[in-house]
């Protein structure tokens, strides 16, 4: 095996320097406990302590993921860039191959494209990990670790900071880490490392033995089993752990600091707001997640194409062949004659049957007419939802709305009564039974028109009420409800689609300590958010063209719309819809397209404000949440 040659320690400027720090996650539980340590430049500091004793906490301290409550941190270097950090947990990106996840962090570090292919090879042979193109999930927990510690040397950096590096890993392999720790060491490169194989931290130049929040000793390994008198390391810690349980005479809640105020290493990327390295570096990874979940991206642009082509065939269509059931004493039905109605029904030799020409401009609006012998019966079918209404005529129907219409305002009671068409709807699905009293009295109305004019009177006269609608002053008396209903759809989808991917993406690299590991090699909160939002808009632009095209171009939807009308909502959201997302931009889409009122229009400039504000308040939820609990500077 290769003689590494030690560097001789030098005590001059320490590497890391740690004074009478202080933590705790909870007034009882605390984890550092005026813990003092230094780790001299060129050196490897090996830490070792039970589990659970603060290790982990002191290395995050260190690094900037946590706070000390008090206490002094003084890292020789300035820029985060210098340190590399392998945190205890995996937090890689195991969707991307190994190759892209040495990229993904050299790009972040600023490292040239031409540096890190050659670095990644030689990590690649030195920790033995299979094939760069094959992706981390694919690789054994040992590999995965192993590319999680190749990530922190990806930048050849001054100081590294790694949390058990070799668990999990055999020993000749730990060995050979070992032997690179040194070598980087006598190349003047700092190192600290935890442990908790004791036998192996022998080959640090200083161990820092910790317990109960403190470091009880601090010393070169050798001199350690000296000055103790022990045979290996193992009793030097057994020594001093029993040692300091005596003691402990002074409760540590007792002495911990009564005025505590957040400590952490000050790097100059603290105060960068946008670093186009780091920007670089993160869109690189969303990128080739991007391509590598290409199912889910087919999936999230197939989205919008499938929501807008089932609104526009389903919602607010006319409902078709409508079962109506038809009493009719006058004629069965079947024998109704649906040719050319020509006479004047109030000649007296006229044998026209009025409920035919009735019955006939239902059948031209799609209904679907069943008749029915006695009431009772038909009644029970519109009970089972058989026939959605029933409609009965009189047996002298003809003659008594002939006679009712000769003797105009003297008809009386029994002339007014079998000249009425009687007709009972269903009224438990409300959209349905207005289509057909809207069409029965749209129906009536034409009927009695017809009637009028085929006797030579004027046909207005028809209408009943003295009251007569004008041309619209916007929109058509014809609109749809299809029509009105699709520029909410199309709002829907650019408003909520964007969030699924965005969101999902963030969520997962949360879980998956990600964000942290990216968050504590100096991404700020923009970089990944910018990031984002950039992929995004290209992918929102395909969505709400592909959105348009289904409703203006395929539907053939008017560009004007209308939405549900919030003057039926409940009265408490009514007095708080402006603050629901989509009232206010849906209002100025509508406005714009079937107004063509102009961005000067307040209800214009408000719906913008609103849109603009939710998607501020949506990311800084969405942002907020991800980086809860992960140390970060502010954007
Ligand atoms: N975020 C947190 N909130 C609350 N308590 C925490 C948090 N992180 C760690 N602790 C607690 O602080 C103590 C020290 O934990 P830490 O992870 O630093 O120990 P460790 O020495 O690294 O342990 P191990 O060797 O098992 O990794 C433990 O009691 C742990 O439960």
């Amino acid at each position: 095996m290769e003689e590494i040659e030690i560097n001789p320690i030098t005590i001059s400027k320490p590497a890391i320097l740690i004074q009478n720090a202080y933590k705790r996650y909870t007034p009882k539980n605390i984890v550092l406990n005026g813990l003092s340590l230094t780790v001299p430049d060129g050196s490897i500091y090996g830490l070792l302590g039970p589990s659970g004793c603060g290790k982990t906490t002191l290395l995050n301290c260190i690094i900037g993921r946590t706070e000390l409550d008090a206490g002094n941190i003084e890292l020789k270097v300035k820029r985060r860039s210098d340190v590399g950090y392998m945190p205890q947990s995996l937090c890689i990106h195991t969707q991307l191959t190994i190759e892209e996840n040495f990229f993904m962090y050299g790009y972040l570090f600023g490292v040239s494209t031409e540096d890190i292919a050659s670095r990644s090879k030689d990590l690649i042979s030195f920790l033995e990990l299979p094939n760069g193109n094959r992706l981390v999930t694919t690789l054994s927990g040992g590999q995965q670790r192993r590319v999680s510690l190749a990530l922190t040397f990806i930048h050849n950096p001054e100081i590294l900071i790694l949390d058990e590096p070799t668990v999990g890993l055999d020993p000749i392999l730990s060995q050979s880490i070992w032997e690179r720790l040194l070598q980087l060491s006598s190349q003047g490169k700092s190192v600290i490392i935890t442990t908790h194989y004791i036998e192996e931290a022998k080959q640090s130049h200083i161990i820092g033995v910790m317990r109960n929040g403190n470091i009880l000793a601090n010393e070169d390994p050798t001199k350690l089993m000296e000055k103790y008198n022990c045979n290996t390391l193992e009793d030097v810690f057994l020594l001093l752990s029993r040692k300091q349980e005596i003691e402990m005479k002074t409760t540590a809640e007792a002495q911990y600091p009564k005025k505590t105020k957040s400590v952490k290493p000050l790097f100059e990327e603290n105060q960068t707001l946008f670093s186009i390295t780091k920007f670089k570096g993160v869109t690189y990874k969303n990128v080739k997640l991007l391509k590598r979940e290409y199912l889910f991206l087919i999936l999230v642009l197939a989205l919008p194409l499938t929501q807008n082509i089932f609104a526009n065939l389903t919602l607010g269509k006319k409902p078709k062949n409508l079962p109506l059931g038809v009493l009719n004493e006058e004629i069965p039905i079947n024998n109704c004659s649906y040719t050319t109605y020509n006479g004047c029904v109030l000649n007296e030799n006229q044998t026209l049957t009025l409920s035919c020409l009735y019955l006939n401009y239902l059948r031209e609006n799609f209904y679907t007419l069943i008749e029915y012998e006695d009431g009772d019966t038909a009644l029970r079918d519109v009970n089972k939802k058989k026939i959605r209404g029933l409609l009965h005529f009189s047996k002298n129907y003809t003659q008594s709305l002939a006679e009712r219409i000769t003797m105009g305002l003297n008809a009386n009671d029994a002339n007014i009564a079998t000249s009425s068409l009687d007709v009972s709807v269903d009224l438990k699905d409300f959209y349905i039974a207005t289509c057909i009293k809207y069409d029965i009295y749209r129906c009536t109305q034409k009927f009695l028109q017809q009637i009028m004019e085929n006797c030579g009177m004027n046909p207005e006269a028809a209408l009943s009420v003295p009251l007569a609608f004008k041309e619209p002053v916007f929109g058509s008396s014809e609109g749809n409800f299809a029509n009105q209903t699709a520029i909410c759809i199309l709002c829907l989808c650019c408003f909520f689609l964007p969030a699924m991917l965005t969101g999902g993406l963030l969520f997962i690299e949360k879980e998956e300590g990600i964000l942290e590991r990216l968050i504590v090699v100096g991404v700020s909160g923009s970089e990944i958010l910018i990031s984002l939002a950039m992929i995004q808009m290209l992918i929102h632009i395909v969505q709400t063209g592909e959105s348009m095209f289904v409703t203006y171009i395929l539907f053939d939807n008017p560009l004007k719309g209308m939405s549900w009308p919030l003057e039926g909502a409940h009265h408490i959201l009514k007095a708080v819809n402006w603050a629901i997302p989509m009232t206010l931009p849906v209002e100025a889409a509508q406005a714009i397209s079937s107004k063509s009122f102009s961005i000067t229009h307040p209800l214009i400039t408000t719906g913008f404000i609103s849109c603009i504000a939710w998607s501020v308040i949506f990311g800084l939820i969405v942002t907020g949440n991800c980086l809860t609990g992960i140390a970060f500077d502010p954007l």
